[in-house]
């Protein structure tokens, strides 16, 4: 009788953590690193990322902001409301975003790289429209000044572990590079969970996967974050403090042929009126970068992308983004963009 092997992969119980500052170490701790990221981007595809470099000064910058932000009258607020721009930039009330056909009960402000309109003409593709300048309040130059920053900064990071992730996976480290010269669409949102909904609901933000490579989100003491494993449960992840939670996005899956995954996870929102407050930055190519399948040892016995007809995966960036947006912003959608 032939013998059964079963598997026995333990259930993930915590989020790795991946120190980025060990890829200027040793060649030991440069393996090390390099086995560490590879085990967590195949298994999980979430981990906490420390060693990042970002200073505790340059948080408190942003998250001050942030909450004085958040404390303006609603109606100043308001002003910057998403609905008038063709951009996706700008608030977003709170209930008014949509993720797996329901409303999230978060508000949030919508930041890109700041870039005059490009209005596409006859035969451009739609996506061009994604880019065009932010929406600041006008009291709070201080919002401008360390958002702006954030996009820069966590650039040079997020550029660092794209490096060291394609690295450990065998490929070449700049493989991708070219995909992001010029104007790189990365996009921040600095988001509130004002706690649970008045009718009771718990959907912070329903579940979903993200539309680039990589996600390094920021978020305060307070959990709700949580990512689905293999079986379909979620883990809670707890709130690491001065470390990112990072995750895959929609694009690496794409490029590896689902040898790495994009991983769903949602926020469940915090109890009563507790509020959440959290800043995702998404690490994004060019609009118009075509994401070419990635030269790496693995490529030919990769499982292939998820095939999910209700979210179809594009390597053309521009065109998984602007599903995206439309899919949460069906207003925003509805008054800009012919919809088919
Ligand atoms: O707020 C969080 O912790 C996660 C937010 C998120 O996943 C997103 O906005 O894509
Ligand atoms: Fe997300």
């Amino acid at each position: 009788m032939s013998q059964q092997h079963t598997s026995t992969v333990p259930t993930l119980t915590a989020l790795p953590v991946i120190d980025l500052s060990a890829a200027d170490g040793t060649p030991e701790e440069q393996d090390v690193l390099h086995a560490e990221l590879h085990r967590a981007a195949t298994e999980v595809g979430f981990f906490h990322l420390v060693g990042h470099g970002v200073t505790a000064e340059e948080t408190a910058r942003l998250t001050s902001a942030m909450h004085a932000f958040f404390a303006l009258p609603e109606a100043d607020r308001l002003a910057l409301s998403n609905l008038n721009s063709p951009h996706f930039r700008g608030y977003t009330r709170t209930g008014a975003e949509r993720t797996g056909g329901r409303s999230d009960w978060r508000d949030q402000l919508d930041i890109g790289p700041e870039l005059p309109e490009h209005r596409p003409d006859d035969g451009e593709p739609a996506y061009w429209w994604l880019e065009g300048p932010n929406q600041w309040p006008a009291n709070l130059p201080q919002l401008r000044e360390a958002a702006l920053h954030w996009l820069d900064r966590l650039d040079e990071v997020a550029r660092r572990l794209l490096h060291e992730l394609l690295t450990a996976i065998g490929a070449r480290p700049d493989f991708y590079d070219p995909a992001f010269a010029g104007h790189p669409a990365h996009h921040l949102k600095l988001v509130r969970y004002p706690g649970s909904s008045p009718e009771g609901g718990t959907q912070g933000v329903g579940a979903h996967k993200d539309y680039g490579f990589l996600t390094l989100l920021l978020t305060d003491g307070v959990p709700g974050l949580q990512v689905e494993r293999p079986d379909g449960s979620f883990l809670d992840v707890p709130p690491m403090p001065g470390a990112f939670v990072v995750n895959l996005g929609e694009l690496l899956e794409v490029a590896t042929d689902g040898y790495l995954k994009a991983t769903n996870h949602r926020v469940v929102s915090p109890p009563g009126a507790r509020e959440r407050y959290s800043v995702p930055f998404f690490y994004n190519p060019r609009l118009d970068a075509q994401i070419a399948p990635l030269d790496f040892p693995h490529a030919h016995h990769a499982p292939g992308a998820t095939a999910d007809p209700a979210n179809p995966l594009f390597a053309e960036f521009g065109r998984n983004e602007l599903k995206g947006y439309q899919r949460a912003h069906p207003e925003v959608a509805r008054r800009f963009y012919a919809m088919s």
